[in-house]
């Protein structure tokens, strides 16, 4: 593994601009790979991201920034995707240049819709890359708290120990403290769900329900996690570690959540589009509880899933919040 192996981050929202942050404080230039070419003018000459974390201060010089997809892979070994996972295959499909040999990490927290994989999957079925080029960066971690420079952990996840270990170095520093994990599958599993399980917190509190309740939520939410995740990948995680159980409470609780905040407009009233449009960011849970449902519809030997069933009905079966959510109740323990 080339210890001088140069990075690329892929994608112009919060996430990638906190990733982008974390890694020039390690190296001395990070390829930024984004489509709006005003915001990378902007960030030429005002020296931060117009539209994300515009707080966030940039030396310019430090950055290789680009509208060219392929560019952006030429000039990096590491390439982390932090697009969201619908636009996923969007962007990739302007992608001419071979990712043999590079080094793939998503820090994206969603299943692809069009393939139902998750993302290191998706690379890997679709794109041939080996299991041990793939990886995947974790949290529990918001962008915006990153930008404020607040005490965050991130996991990172890879067969490879090695790069793993390369990965969190790079994204290392004084306010920002890494665990490895060779959980690539249950980890980013784990992500995504944790988004599902977000948005029912943000719908509950929306309609009302109050701390008592959310805790059960939450309670339920985990152990629906771990039934889930193993039946997906039979692993002897432990699930109450920070990459799982740390990310689904800070999602499930975090005012700067974006899928609790999309829930909670719901639970208040909003119709899926209508809260949609009120955001300007992405809530990966909308697409995610399309996905998970479909997938462990398919399962063999079935799971018991509560709450991700809860969120499809009201998300895409138009079934009302309150009704679904007061039949939820009885549900949980
Ligand atoms: N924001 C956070 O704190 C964290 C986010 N993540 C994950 O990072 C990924 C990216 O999310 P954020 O950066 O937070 O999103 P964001 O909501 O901040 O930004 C959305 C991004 O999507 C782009 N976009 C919008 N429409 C598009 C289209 N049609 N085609 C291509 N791109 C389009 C926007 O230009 C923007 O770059 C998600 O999977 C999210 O779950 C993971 C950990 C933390
Ligand atoms: O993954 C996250 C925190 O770890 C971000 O969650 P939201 O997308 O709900 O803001």
């Amino acid at each position: 593994m080339n210890k001088d192996a140069k990075f690329a981050v892929l994608g112009g929202g919060s996430w990638a601009t906190a990733i982008v942050k974390m890694l020039t404080n390690n190296q001395k230039q990070v390829g930024w790979y984004m489509r709006n070419t005003d915001a990378i003018e902007h960030i030429k000459t005002q020296k931060h991201n117009p539209n994300y974390l515009t707080s966030v201060e940039f030396k310019p010089e430090q950055l290789l920034l680009t509208s060219d997809i392929n560019e952006a892979v030429d000039n990096a070994d590491v390439l982390i995707f932090a697009i969201p996972s619908a636009f996923l295959v969007g962007e990739l499909e302007n992608l001419t240049s071979s990712l043999k040999d590079k080094i793939i990490f998503s820090a994206i927290k969603g299943i692809v819709p069009e393939s139902g994989l998750i993302v290191g999957e998706h690379f890997h079925e679709v794109f041939k890359i080996p299991f041990d080029h793939i990886g995947v960066i974790t949290g529990p971690c918001h962008a915006e708290e990153v930008a404020m420079e607040r005490l965050s952990y991130l996991t990172i996840a890879c067969a490879d120990k090695e790069k793993a270990q390369l990965i969190a170095k790079n994204l290392s520093s004084n306010y920002i403290k890494t665990n490895i994990s060779k959980d690539i599958i249950g980890t980013e599993y784990a992500a995504m769900l944790k988004n599902i399980y977000a948005i029912a917190a943000g719908i509950a509190h929306g309609l009302g329900y109050g701390d008592n309740f959310q805790s059960v939520l939450m309670s339920n939410a985990i152990r629906e996690m771990k039934r889930y995740t193993k039946r997906i990948h039979n692993l002897d995680r432990n699930i109450n570690k920070s990459a799982y159980l740390g990310d689904l409470l800070v999602t499930g609780y975090s005012i700067f959540s974006r899928n609790r905040m999309f829930g909670n407009m719901i639970g208040k009233g909003y119709t899926v589009k209508s809260a949609q449009m009120e955001m300007s960011m992405i809530a990966e849970g909308y697409y995610a509880a399309k996905s998970a449902y479909n997938i462990k519809e398919n399962f063999s030997k079935k799971v018991k899933t509560p709450i991700i069933d809860a969120v499809y009905k009201v998300l895409y079966e138009n079934k009302n919040p309150k009704k679904v959510f007061h039949d939820l109740t009885d549900k949980l323990d």
